[in-house]
């Protein structure tokens, strides 16, 4: 079951288009990272699906229910942390978590429970009594997270959640969106951090111009991109490498007499071994060179306006 349906998702300001013709689905259970450059449309997508903006066209079901037509329904099981989100400065860790929580039908010995629950699990409980005007930027969006978290939903959408915080802070975000995947929630969050999204992420999009470019596991979406790019397959021999004459070579870059990187339209692999095997060439090692994340965001980034 998916846990977010977006189809054909559109919104346009004036003439440019924010979000354009987006259509992707979330499995239930998954941490799915919408990688983006800057202004490519990943808050807008985001608004959209949420209902915040009003889009030109589309629909969106969050756990089965339509976004625009259950609004109430939805709300009650999601949590989302905006981009640059704030906190109310005045009150304490306490009272901004019991502010949200009264948004919710709970107890008071609910409330209580969950707020010092959250205020533990995002390592606030010893600045619960401070105001959060005091707090340093992590802890800030630390505290931000903990009010997603709130009413323990279900689907947990997080706009730039790292956004500005130095490498303790964003690991500590990290933890928790890990903890949310191991109880079986359902993250979705955007991104332009690579390392970020290659990490925690189970299934990727990739969006550029407003249009998904890429979507799948790290794994489908670097398979793709050699199928449209072409392959890297690097080879080491005992003996010296001969001129290969072999069909889908595209070229072959010597790095020296017994190393040489062989760009390719497929996965030559047997055939290379094939062919040295029979000029008793012996094979030291023969691999596909994997491209990384970044090699397809910034292709993907390049090739905009292509397709
Ligand atoms: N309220 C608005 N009015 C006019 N244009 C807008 C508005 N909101 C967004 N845009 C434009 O829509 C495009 C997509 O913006 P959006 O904020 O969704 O991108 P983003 O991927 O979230 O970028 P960033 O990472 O910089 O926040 C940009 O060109 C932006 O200038």
């Amino acid at each position: 079951m998916y846990a977010i349906e977006i189809e054909n998702l559109a919104k346009s300001y004036g003439n440019s288009k924010a979000v354009d013709d987006l259509s992707l689905n979330v499995h239930q259970g998954d941490v799915f990272g919408f990688l983006g450059p800057n202004g490519a449309g990943k808050t807008t997508t985001i608004l959209s699906m949420l209902g915040l903006v009003i889009p030109d066209s589309g629909t969106v079901k969050i756990l089965g229910y339509d976004i625009f037509r259950d609004p109430i329904k939805v709300k009650d099981r999601i949590g989302f942390l905006p981009e640059n989100a704030t906190v109310y400065g005045e009150l304490t860790a306490w009272k901004n978590l019991e502010f949200f929580a009264n948004f919710y039908r709970m107890s008071n010995a609910e409330k209580e429970k969950r707020i010092g629950e959250l205020l533990k699990l995002v390592g606030l409980w010893d600045a619960r009594y401070r105001k959060a005007k005091t707090f340093s930027k992590g802890m800030k969006q630390r505290l931000l997270l903990a009010q997603a978290l709130i009413n323990e939903p279900d689907v947990l959408i997080l706009d730039e959640p790292t956004s500005g915080l130095d490498p303790e802070g964003a690991y500590l975000v990290k933890s928790i969106v890990r903890e949310e995947r191991r109880k079986g929630k359902t993250v979705f969050f955007s991104s332009h951090i690579l390392s970020e999204v290659e990490e925690l992420s189970d299934r990727v999009g990739i969006i550029v111009g407003g249009k998904l470019r890429a979507v799948g596991t790290l794994e489908e979406i670097k398979r793709e991109f050699m199928e449209l790019e072409g392959y890297e397959i690097k080879v080491e021999t005992k003996q010296p490498i001969p001129e290969l004459d072999l069909d889908g070579i595209i070229r072959m870059e010597r790095i020296s007499n017994n190393r040489a990187i062989i760009f390719a339209t497929d996965d030559i692999r047997e055939a290379v071994s094939e062919y040295l095997a029979g000029r008793g060439i012996t094979i030291v090692s023969l691999e596909i060179e994997e491209p990384s994340l970044e090699d397809v965001f910034l292709k993907t980034i390049y090739r905009r306006g292509e397709k």
